[in-house]
């Protein structure tokens, strides 16, 4: 594959469970793009209040916020072409905390970043997280994540044109097909050649 024009940020969004890291994963493979697992750079209380059953609220992820845009952009000044970022983002006002990386960019060409919004419904999202076992997210948090959740509702894709929305209730194939269906149009239209078409 060759590299595309510009620098670009995915980060890959929704709940808990709705498939993020899959997703994140194979993107990132595919298009040989760095991948960052937002989950890591919870502070430590962070995690612990999930594991107790606490939902984070706003004042729990500004900083955490701030930390991903900021990894993002260190990766893509240390060479990388791409990176793809999980980030649950569940509200607007978080997404237009990461949309500030265009601000603090310094590369030329400006970067681009596009949200890949992961759509599931709760009962998918129950039955994925309470399959996996060990997670410090159980599936009792799955309520609290779709009430904090604001979908990208038609204002802000149009207005905005950063988001997509992937369908997530099928298979892991027919998830990489509908997500990479999205990522694909958008490289290629930056000029990068794809090769490998699912
Ligand atoms: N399309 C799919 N069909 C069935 N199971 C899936 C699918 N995608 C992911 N899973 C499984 O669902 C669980 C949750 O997926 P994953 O960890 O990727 O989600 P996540 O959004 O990153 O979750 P979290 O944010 O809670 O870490 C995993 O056990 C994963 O293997
Ligand atoms: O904003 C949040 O509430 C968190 O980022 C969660 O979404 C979890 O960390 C993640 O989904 C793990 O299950």
């Amino acid at each position: 594959m060759s590299a595309p024009n510009h620098h670009h940020i995915f980060i890959v969004t929704g709940p808990a469970g709705c498939g993020k890291s899959t997703v994140a994963k194979f993107l990132s493979e595919r298009y040989g793009f760095h991948y960052i697992e937002g989950d890591d750079f919870h502070p430590k209380a962070n995690i612990e209040k999930m594991s107790n059953g606490q939902p984070l609220n706003d004042a729990d992820r500004w900083d955490w916020l701030i930390i991903l845009r900021d990894e993002a952009l260190r990766n893509l000044k240390q060479g990388h072409k791409g990176v793809v970022v999980t980030c649950s983002a569940l509200k607007k006002k978080y997404r237009d905390v990461i949309r500030t990386a265009r601000l603090y960019d310094d590369e030329d060409p400006d970067v681009a970043l596009h949200f890949v919004y992961l759509q599931a419904s709760l009962e998918t999202l129950l039955e994925r997280v309470g399959n996996r076992k060990g997670h410090y997210m159980k599936d009792q948090m799955v309520k609290s994540q779709l009430e904090a959740l604001e979908e990208p509702d038609e204002e802000e894709i149009e207005k905005l044109k950063d988001c997509d929305i992937v369908d997530v209730s099928g298979t892991p194939d027919d998830v990489q097909r509908l997500a990479s269906g999205v990522v694909d149009k958008i490289l290629q239209k930056d000029g990068m050649h794809i090769t490998g078409a699912l």
